[in-house]
């Protein structure tokens, strides 16, 4: 970090980098009007690079008056940001980045002034003071010398193929080269691959960055208007293009230090765990700290990972995958040993071993020690899920009749419990006996509810270290003794919950057991699973309850049981294989050894689903004033973009309404995204950024013209007919939602019922 002013590179104003037509409007040769797109744009300033003003290679006539006319903005573009450097050259001038911090306006009053105080000296006061501020800095944990520019320009190749295959081979190939320098690198740059932070259970990893926020922190230091930015904004949609663009025609007095992996990751993880009072300022100071020293694509990738959206078609599966093949290859003896080499079924186990301890330990980190310290072959004895890391839960698949469950386990022993209508609870009790409650999305809620101890219901405390329940937290009425519908739940308090605020007392429905006192039972049958849960705790009626079961293969039975369920606040069942290794616990896994039957949904297509709200048309007659209808998509995981399945307007109300457009109207931004997939015939009237998912029941699927869900396996997409709104998802992030995937297999198992 520490680097004399001397040093510095002098780097002469780069007045007239072609870069800048980004900021001509309708400069491009080929824009005619159009929209020009991301890779065109791209493919046009490399054709450009290094060529001098005026373009001495002569294009054709037409460009080159708009190349001219360009230069003459430029030019006055260039004045005036040298006008602006002379005023303030600390923060338009990329230095030293202590020296800048210092200099900064937003810096505490307390910082020692940069007049003759050592730089050492300065940076370590510095540090001190961000420690304070921040908690401390992760120094030695996330070190990488790697040139921030080496991932970019491999992010850049990404974003230029579209082979899948050739992508795996771009990261491995990378991965391997910086293993050689330091098994060190991988765990920064992988996350910076799969655009996160951290494990998702980490908390306060949210970047937290507005769209205007980052806009503006562009236009301060990359010396552009916020207007000019604006309307770029609006022409290209890509704030990453835009802040490349300005900050390469940026007039700069010094080479700044390049960045580093390291220094990158880092400053991001900074970023998201500022908090309190002039969060926001801190914030932008960090990001023009790392802006200002971005050179060529830097500034792209920086943008769009602070935008927690890479969108170069990497999906964090091809990661994954390219990991292993890195890692294996790190863990062979050999030192020529070429990926190509390693035979098929070697990688296809690494992968299924990388893939499987991801899932018990959700955290890139572990997973990557662990690898490098025993080998990525013996991952399954070596990473596996352990109290205080919450491992993906297994899912379950919707069945819309019991005879198809029938079907199913036809000849086969398995159970059927109810379905209770609340959140998911996955309780861990740690060896210092703590007690830790996590969501479906590994979110820790402890703290959501503080009257639940889980002393209460273990047999024997002494002899119980530790251990993993899976578990659904219902809403319970005390005085009744009975269930609450899920409605009730979630009206308490989701943050800061004091005993004295609760209203709502939740019971613990408990169905699984996934590990006790150190030893996994995910790879034991459901029924030697269930012995364990019942001999390990025990009931406290109102406070933590088994889950109501049933073993009957009988159809009467179980419609029997089915009716119960409903009348018991439930929302049908779940029916599980018992015995053999088809009811071991699969971790993520949507499996068919979990069928859910839910009553509601019997009529329909077998279940809800989530989708995420992308855009609202104004209410009319009763309902101006609010949205009247919203547009919703799905979410594809390859892809990572947002494919819209239908139009709602339908069983929202008024309060409802009312809500939606008071938590939604900050999130409208100037156009749709780049991520969302849509027919230019179901446009909105605003656009929103991806926050929130509505739970929707439809009547059944069907194939449209005007609508994107799945419309990579068929030519049209799938909509949803009469959807109808059922509630906010607040316990599923946006990625979370119903994938394309799962509606292109409800779509066909529909269409194959009703042949
Ligand atoms: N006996 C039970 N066994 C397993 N899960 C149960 C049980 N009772 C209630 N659940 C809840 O049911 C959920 C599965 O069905 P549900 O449709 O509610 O899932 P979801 O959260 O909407 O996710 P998705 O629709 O993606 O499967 C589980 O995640 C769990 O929270
Ligand atoms: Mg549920
Ligand atoms: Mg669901």
């Amino acid at each position: 970090m520490r680097r004399s002013l001397a040093g510095l590179t002098f780097t002469p104003l780069r007045l007239s980098s072609p870069r800048s037509l980004l900021f001509m409007s309708s400069s491009l040769p080929s824009s005619a009007g159009k929209k020009p797109k991301q890779a065109t744009l791209a493919r046009f300033f490399t054709s450009m690079k290094n060529k001098p003003p005026g373009g001495s290679s002569s294009p054709e006539k037409a460009t080159k008056h708009k190349l001219e006319s360009g230069i003459n903005e430029i030019n006055s573009e260039g004045a005036s940001a040298i006008k602006k450097l002379k005023h303030v050259s600390a923060v338009q001038t990329p230095v030293e980045p202590s020296d800048m911090s210092s200099n900064s306006s937003s810096l505490p009053s307390s910082a020692p002034s940069s007049g003759g105080v050592d730089a050492s000296q300065k940076s370590r006061e510095l540090t001190l003071k961000v420690e304070e501020e921040q908690g401390p800095i992760e120094n030695d944990h996330y070190s990488s010398n790697i040139p921030y520019s080496e991932v970019c320009e491999v992010f850049n190749e990404i974003e230029a193929t579209s082979s899948r295959l050739e992508i795996i081979r771009i990261c491995s190939d990378f991965f391997t080269k910086i293993m050689k320098q330091s098994s060190k690198n991988l765990i920064p740059t992988t996350y910076l691959f799969i655009n996160r932070l951290g494990p998702d259970y980490e908390p306060g990893l949210e970047l937290g960055l507005g769209e205007n926020l980052l806009m503006k922190t562009i236009s301060e230091s990359c010396g552009k208007s916020m207007s000019q930015i604006k309307l770029k904004y609006k022409e290209i949609g890509d704030l990453g293009e835009i802040a490349m663009g300005a900050r390469n025609v940026q007039p700069t007095m010094f080479k700044p230090k390049p960045l580093t992996v390291g220094e990158v990751f880092k400053s991001l993880r900074s970023i998201a765990k500022t908090q309190g009072k002039d969060s926001q300022l801190r914030k932008v100071k960090l990001i023009k700290r790392m802006l200002t020293a971005c050179q060529g694509v830097e500034a792209k990738f920086l943008i769009r990972s602070l935008e927690s959206k890479l969108r170069i078609g990497l999906a964090e599966k091809t990661v994954l995958i390219s990991l292993s093949k890195a890692l294996l290859l790190h863990g062979g003896n050999e030192e020529s040993s070429r990926v190509d080499d390693i035979p098929m079924d070697a990688l296809e186990s690494a992968q299924q071993k990388i893939r499987d301890a991801f899932c018990q330990v959700p955290n890139y980190e572990l997973v990557i020690n662990s690898c490098l310290e025993h080998g990525i072959m013996n991952l399954d004895q070596f990473c596996t899920l352990r109290p205080g890391i919450p491992l993906k839960p297994m899912l379950a698949k919707p069945t819309k009749a019991i005879n198809e469950v029938l079907d199913r386990f036809q000849g086969e022993t398995f159970t059927s419990e109810y379905k209770y209508d609340g959140e998911r609870a996955q309780v861990h009790l740690l060896d210092d006996g703590t007690m830790r409650i996590y969501s479906r999305n590994g979110e820790n809620m402890t703290e959501r509810y503080p009257e639940i101890r889980i002393t209460d219901f273990i047999q024997d405390i002494d002899a119980t270290k530790n251990l993993i329940l899976d578990c659904e937290a219902v809403a319970w009425d005390k005085e009744q003794g009975k269930i609450l519908p899920f409605q009730v739940l979630s009206t308490r308090k989701r943050k800061d919950v004091e005993l004295s605020d609760i209203k709502v007392k939740v019971c613990l429905f408990a169905f699984d057991i996934l590990c006790h006192n150190g030893e996994r039972l995910i790879n034991k049958s459901l029924r030697e699973r269930r012995d364990c849960l019942t001999k390990v705790t025990k009931v406290v009626p109102g406070e933590f309850q088994y889950a109501t079961q049933i073993v009957t293969d009988n159809l009467d039975e179980l419609q029997k049981f089915l009716d119960e369920s409903v009348n018991q606040s439930c929302e049908g069942l779940m029916v599980k294989m018992l015995e053999g290794p088809e009811s071991h616990y699969e971790p993520s896994k949507r499996s068919r050894n979990w069928l859910k039957l839910k009553k509601d949904y019997l009529e329909g297509i077998g279940d809800s689903l989530d989708l995420c709200v992308i855009g609202a048309y104004y209410g009319r007659g009763k309902r101006t004033g609010t949205y009247g209808g919203f547009l919703l998509g799905c979410y594809n995981q390859d892809s990572g973009e947002f494919e819209t399945c239908c139009k709602i307007g339908t069983g929202f109300s008024d309060e409802m309404l009312q809500q939606l457009h008071e938590r939604l109207t900050p999130t409208i931004i100037d156009g749709p995204k780049a991520t969302f997939v849509f027919d230019s015939s179901a446009e909105p009237d605003v656009w929103f950024e991806p926050t929130t998912l509505f739970e929707v029941l439809t009547a059944d699927l069907s194939l449209s013209p005007i609508y994107k869900a799945g419309s990579a396996t068929f030519d049209k997409g799938v909509s949803l007919r009469f959807p109808r709104f059922l509630r906010i998802r607040e316990d599923k992030g946006v990625e979370d939602a119903t994938s394309s995937e799962q509606i292109v297999e409800l779509y066909e198992n529909q269409s194959h019922m009703q042949n």
